[in-house]
């Protein structure tokens, strides 16, 4: 048995920002120390916002973020263009690539292929070819490693498009699914698959807000809340895992936070 995941509180988001900094910045250095290269999956949703936080503020802690030796994937994305309001590539950029200084390189990113926006199956294929590529063959690998993945969680325990009861966490072949009828709009995306996504070396999930409290006491708190998305990567990944959360987000929630500084 592995230890339980990690749940970090803070009183709010600059305070969380800067301890996720150097969690970011611990996960890049054993990452460079490996390969000589950052492999990260983000999420759309709040997180994009936070994370800038994070790594932009340039008076923020020790140690800067090598934005050239980064790999960005998408943890999920919506079969939309990327300029599309929907798009979580665009909210990266506008959030994160778009404001990074010039003396802190230039990350290399990896967008969904438009060419499959009407066959989200082929989009899933092919973005996890674009993985297979990148982390090795297929048949050497048997799951892709990201140095990290960070990740959000929503108010039904649902994180990247993997939602609760979908048959799509029953799928342990596939890296990169479809998925046609997400219950949070856009209905069309394409996710990592639960194995995929509990398989980071670090995975990091980020929520705030009172609007998250129901969700963080069932996760952590009841059996129901272990057997839904988030709770199965807490599950799977345990220690790996750690939840970056600001006070209102764990109202009421006995599981043990740790709060303040990481
Ligand atoms: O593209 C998406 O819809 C996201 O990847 C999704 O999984 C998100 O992370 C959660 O819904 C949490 O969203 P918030 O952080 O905005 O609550």
């Amino acid at each position: 048995m592995g230890k339980p995941p990690n749940l970090y509180a803070f009183q709010g988001t600059d305070e969380l920002a800067t301890s996720l900094r150097t969690y970011v910045l611990d996960a890049q250095a054993n990452a460079l120390e490996r390969h000589n290269v950052f492999r990260v999956g983000v999420s759309g949703g709040s997180l994009p916002k936070v994370l800038a936080k994070a790594l932009l503020d340039t008076n923020n802690g020790e140690g800067k973020p090598e934005f050239d030796k980064w790999e960005i994937f998408f943890a999920d994305e919506r079969a939309v263009p990327l300029d599309h309001e929907d798009s979580n590539y665009r909210l990266v950029k506008e959030e994160i690539l778009d404001k990074i200084p010039a003396e802190l390189g230039k990350p290399t990113v990896y967008p969904i292929d438009l060419k499959y926006l009407d066959d989200i199956q082929e989009m899933a294929d092919q973005y996890e070819k674009t993985l297979v590529g990148v982390f090795a063959a297929r048949d050497s690998v048997k799951l892709p490693m990201f140095d990290l993945l960070l990740l959000g969680c929503g108010p039904d325990g649902h994180t990247c498009s993997l939602f609760p009861g979908s048959p799509l966490l029953r799928e342990h072949d596939a890296w990169v699914l479809p998925i046609s009828d997400s219950p949070k709009p856009p209905p069309k995306r394409i996710t990592l698959s639960l194995p995929v996504a509990s398989h980071g070396i670090k995975i990091g999930f980020v929520a705030t807000g009172g609007g998250k409290k129901d969700i963080m006491k069932e996760i952590f708190d009841t059996e129901e809340g272990r057997q839904l998305p988030c709770g199965l990567i807490n599950q799977f990944a345990q220690e790996r895992v750690s939840w970056f959360v600001d006070y209102p987000a764990i109202e009421g929630v006995s599981f043990p936070a740790r709060r303040g500084s990481l």
